[in-house]
């Protein structure tokens, strides 16, 4: 039998919240953000609510021995040092999870949940006073956004002014930091931290989507990140950027306010590590192949690489400075990066815009005897002439499309016989970087072989 490797701990934590029926909200955001996030999420109910996109309509509150218990049960067993706190809605229910926190040492995140944005109370106004005595004392964070520091404070917090001056008031009463999340004022989260009493601004967009739950996911991706090793500060941005993603993601679930998408969230970033190391394999086959430098245009040659629905430059990674020969070797001057290359990036946005499954190309020398090798080995081949470029275009954009319009769709091999200053130019597109490279090695080869 073979051992299971050891692996590296996985940070363990908990969500003390209300459940929401409609899966956008409370445990179902924590945990959901806790998984994609990659710590392992643990979880103590405190309300079950008959909730939906468009409000509660519902709540039924547990016993607070059944939330101590639910503590307990988790904390005899495992190493949960981080937790965070949402739905709590009783006076009652927070002195119970005050304790908990005490006993077990906790270091807790404080989301105070005042109320859902679709409609209604998650806390009785009467617990708001034990939320502020009992509980806020005990946290090394708490996360209120505009109105719920507002009431923290017993102020209004309308501009950013306000919010310095209430995140102030917090921590004077008990709170280690204070993070006023942004999304009512002007996007930008206020850090404030009462041991240093300094201020911290982390900006964001305003990103257009579904916010059912991002109050939840803003407050467990903080909690997943400190767990995990980061600062307040590089928690704080890396949360921000992370629920900014998840709304940009939302899903059309429901009539009222869509809920947030964690998954989503980590999906581009993903895509991202996948394209860069497939880019780099596709770069290790052509610097390691021989024959691959006959291939290398004066200006040098390029391959790249976009993510699913690219649209910008940034979308699509490639080698930065290009590939060169250097005493008959292919080298990459620098390293893969997004971002990195204007021609063969537009080359692929512009397939894209035709056939989305075509993410790769590279540009190779032109010669009548690598179009030859292309014919021969029935590569779909098409061309355009820079002599018929209209006025105020790029000549990538416009030329690509042109190919693909005359091919009838998106052909393996472009070409152009260049123009004044211009080199002629092939370009290989395939599904992958590394798709791309073997051919052009394949090509390389045969070219090699026919002029012996
Ligand atoms: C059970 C439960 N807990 C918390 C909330 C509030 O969640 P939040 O992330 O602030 O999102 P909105 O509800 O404001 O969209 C909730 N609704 N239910
Ligand atoms: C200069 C140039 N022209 C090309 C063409 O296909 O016409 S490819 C190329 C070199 C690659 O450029 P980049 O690093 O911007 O992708």
């Amino acid at each position: 039998m073979t051992e299971k490797p050891s692996k590296i701990r996985t940070p363990i934590v908990m969500t003390i919240a209300g459940s929401d029926s409609g899966g956008g909200a409370g445990i179902a955001a924590d945990l959901k953000t806790f998984a994609a996030l990659g710590v392992h999420g643990t979880c103590a109910i405190t309300s079950v609510t008959a909730q939906n996109t468009t409000g509660v309509l519902e709540t039924f509150d547990l016993a607070p021995e059944t939330i101590a218990s639910q503590i307990e049960a988790v904390c005899s067993d495992m190493e949960v040092k981080w937790a965070k706190t949402g739905m709590l809605s009783s006076s009652e229910i927070i002195r119970e999870v005050a304790k908990e926190v005490r006993k077990q040492k906790l270091f807790l995140v404080l989301d105070p949940v005042m109320a859902a944005e679709a409609g209604g109370d998650l806390l009785r106004k009467e617990a708001l006073s034990v939320l502020i005595e009992d509980l806020l004392p005990t946290c090394k964070v708490t996360t209120p956004n505009a109105s719920e520091a507002g009431a923290l404070a017993g102020m209004e917090v309308k501009t950013p002014e306000d919010a310095k001056i209430a995140a102030r008031k917090i921590a004077d009463l008990g709170a280690e930091a204070v993070i006023i999340t942004g999304g009512h004022l002007d996007a930008t989260d206020l850090i404030y931290e009462a041991a240093s009493e300094t201020f911290t601004l982390v900006p964001g967009t305003f990103v257009k989507g579904g916010t059912h739950g991002s109050g939840c996911t803003y407050s467990a991706s903080l909690t997943a990140f400190l767990a995990s090793g980061e600062s307040l500060e590089g928690a704080a941005r890396k949360a921000k950027k992370f629920v900014e993603q998840a709304i940009l993601r939302s899903l059309p679930a429901g009539k009222g306010v869509h809920p947030v998408n964690q998954l989503g969230a980590i999906l581009e970033e993903k895509e991202r590590y996948l394209v860069l190391r497939e880019l780099k394999e596709a770069v290790l086959i052509l610097e390691s192949n021989p024959n691959f430098p006959d291939l290398i245009p004066e200006v040098g040659c390029n391959i790249g690489m976009a993510i699913p629905e690219a649209d910008s430059y940034e979308d699509v990674a490639a080698v930065e400075g290009r590939i060169v020969r250097c005493r008959g070797r292919a080298v990459a001057v620098g390293c893969v990066d997004f971002g990195a290359s204007r021609h063969v990036a537009r080359i692929i946005l512009a397939s894209l815009r035709y056939n989305s499954q075509i993410r790769a190309a590279i540009n190779i020398k032109y010669s009548e005897e690598a179009l030859e090798a292309c014919r021969e080995m029935k590569l779909g081949i098409s061309s355009f002439d820079r002599a018929e470029e209209p006025k105020n275009t790029r000549t990538m954009d416009w030329g690509t499309a042109e190919a693909i319009k005359k091919y009838g769709g998106v052909p393996k091999v472009i070409y152009d016989k260049g123009g004044p200053g211009k080199e002629p130019m092939i370009r290989l597109l395939g599904t992958g970087a590394t798709e791309v490279a073997e051919l052009a090695v394949k090509l390389a080869e045969r070219i090699r072989q026919k002029s012996r």
